[in-house]
C-alpha cells in the first residue's frame, strides 16, 4: 500500500504520459518561433531549471544553438536578448518570482516568451506570448516528478524531437515495470551515503542534475551534478567511500564512460551505474534499462525518481515532507 504522495505522483506521471498530446495542439507558432530563432534560452528553478538543461540537449540534437540558464541568473547576470530570442520559461506553478520576473524583462527587449506551465491561469501565463499547460496538473507532492515527465514531452514534441516519435503506450509499459522495481543493491549504498555524485553526459547531465535535485529534496543527501568526465578534473580527490551514480543509458553513449568508472572505482568511490544490459562500463553496481527498452531520456529518469523515494524510505524519512522547502518560491524583492 502506498503511504506517500510522492510515490502516487511517480506513478501518475506515467499514467500522465498519454494526456500530454492534449496539450501539443497549438504547437505551430512556437515551432516556428524556433525555427526562426538565433538562439533559444530555456529558464527555470530547481527542477524546472534541469527541465531547460534537457531542452538545451535536446535543442542540440536538432542543430538549434540553445543555453539553460537558472532564471536568477538570466535575471541578473544574463547573456543579451533581442527580437530573434525565443525563451522557454518553466514553472510547475507559473508564479515563481524568478521565473516570471525573467521572463517579462525578455518579453520587454522583444524576445518571444513560451511558457510551459502547469496551470491554465498564472502569472507566467499572462506574461508569455504563448502558453503550453502540461498534462500534470496540481503535483500533491512537494517533490516535483509527474511535472517534469510532462514538462519533458512537452519539450521534445514542441523541438520534434527523435523522443517525440515513441507512442505514450510504449513508454508507459516500460516506465511501470521499472518503477516497481526495488534497487535493494544500489538503495542500501544510496541509504548510507552522506554525499552523492551524479554524473551523466548532454541529456544525461540534465537527468543527473535533477537527480541531484531530487536525491537532495527527498533522500536530504549532499548532492552535486557534473558532467562525467569532470568528476576526474578535481571531486576525485576527496570522493572515497561515498557513491557516485553513473547515468550511462543513451545508445551512442561517449566513450569516456569506462574510463572514469574505472578511474572512480580504483579511487574507492562506490560506483553504481545505470546503463542498457548491452553496455556493460564496469562499476561496483549495475542497474540495468529492461532490455528492449526505448532510448528516451523517461525511462532512467522514472528509475531515478523511484531510487530516491525508495532511499528516502529506508531512511526513515517522509518524503512528503522536506524541510524548508514550499513548492515554489515568491521573493518580496521581485514582488
Ligand atoms: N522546492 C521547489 C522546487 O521543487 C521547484 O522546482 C522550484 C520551481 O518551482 P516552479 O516549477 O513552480 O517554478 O521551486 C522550489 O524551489
Amino acid at each position: 500500500m502506498t503511504t506517500h504522495a510522492v510515490y502516487d505522483e511517480i506513478r501518475s506521471g506515467i499514467d500522465r504520459l498519454n494526456d500530454f498530446k492534449m496539450s501539443t495542439r497549438d504547437l505551430s507558432e512556437p515551432r516556428k518561433r524556433i525555427a526562426h530563432a538565433d538562439r533559444v534560452h530555456f529558464i527555470g528553478c530547481g527542477s524546472s531549471y534541469w527541465t531547460g538543461v534537457i531542452g538545451q540537449y535536446a535543442s542540440f540534437q536538432r542543430g538549434i544553438d540553445a543555453t539553460a540558464y537558472a532564471a536568477s541568473e538570466y535575471l541578473f547576470a544574463g547573456p543579451p536578448i533581442t527580437e530573434e530570442t525565443v525563451v522557454v520559461a518553466y514553472s510547475q506553478s507559473g508564479e515563481t518570482s524568478e521565473t516570471v520576473t525573467a521572463a517579462r524583462r525578455a518579453k520587454e527587449k522583444g524576445a518571444f516568451v513560451i511558457g510551459i506551465t502547469n496551470t491554465d491561469d498564472s502569472s507566467l501565463g499572462s506574461v508569455a506570448d504563448v502558453v503550453l499547460v502540461t498534462p500534470a496538473g496540481t503535483e500533491k507532492a512537494v517533490l516535483a516528478t509527474k511535472t517534469v515527465d510532462a514538462a519533458l514531452m512537452l519539450t521534445f514534441s514542441l523541438l520534434e524531437s527523435k523522443y517525440s516519435e515513441y507512442t505514450p503506450s510504449e513508454l508507459q509499459r516500460m516506465c511501470r515495470n521499472v518503477v516497481e522495481q526495488d534497487f535493494q543493491t544500489a538503495v542500501a549504498v544510496l541509504a548510507e551515503a552522506k554525499t552523492l555524485y551524479t554524473l551523466g553526459q548532454g541529456i544525461e547531465y540534465g537527468l543527473a542534475g535533477e537527480a541531484a535535485t531530487k536525491f537532495g529534496e527527498g533522500a536530504l543527501l549532499h548532492t552535486t551534478a557534473l558532467p562525467t568526465p569532470e568528476i576526474s578534473h578535481g571531486p576525485i580527490a576527496n570522493a572515497a567511500g561515498e557513491p557516485a551514480l553513473v547515468i550511462a543509458t543513451q545508445e551512442s553513449e561517449a566513450s569516456l564512460t569506462s574510463e572514469v568508472v574505472s578511474k572512480l572505482c580504483d579511487a574507492g568511490v562506490t560506483t553504481i551505474v545505470l546503463r542498457r544490459p548491452t553496455n556493460d562500463y564496469g562499476g561496483d553496481i549495475s542497474i540495468e534499462l529492461p532490455s528492449r527498452s526505448p532510448d528516451h531520456p523517461i525511462v532512467p529518469l522514472k528509475i531515478l525518481q523511484s531510487l530516491t523515494y525508495k532511499t528516502a524510505v529506508k531512511k526513515g524519512y517522509n518524503p512528503d515532507d522536506p524541510p524548508e522547502l514550499s513548492k515554489h518560491i515568491e521573493w518580496s524583492a521581485l514582488g
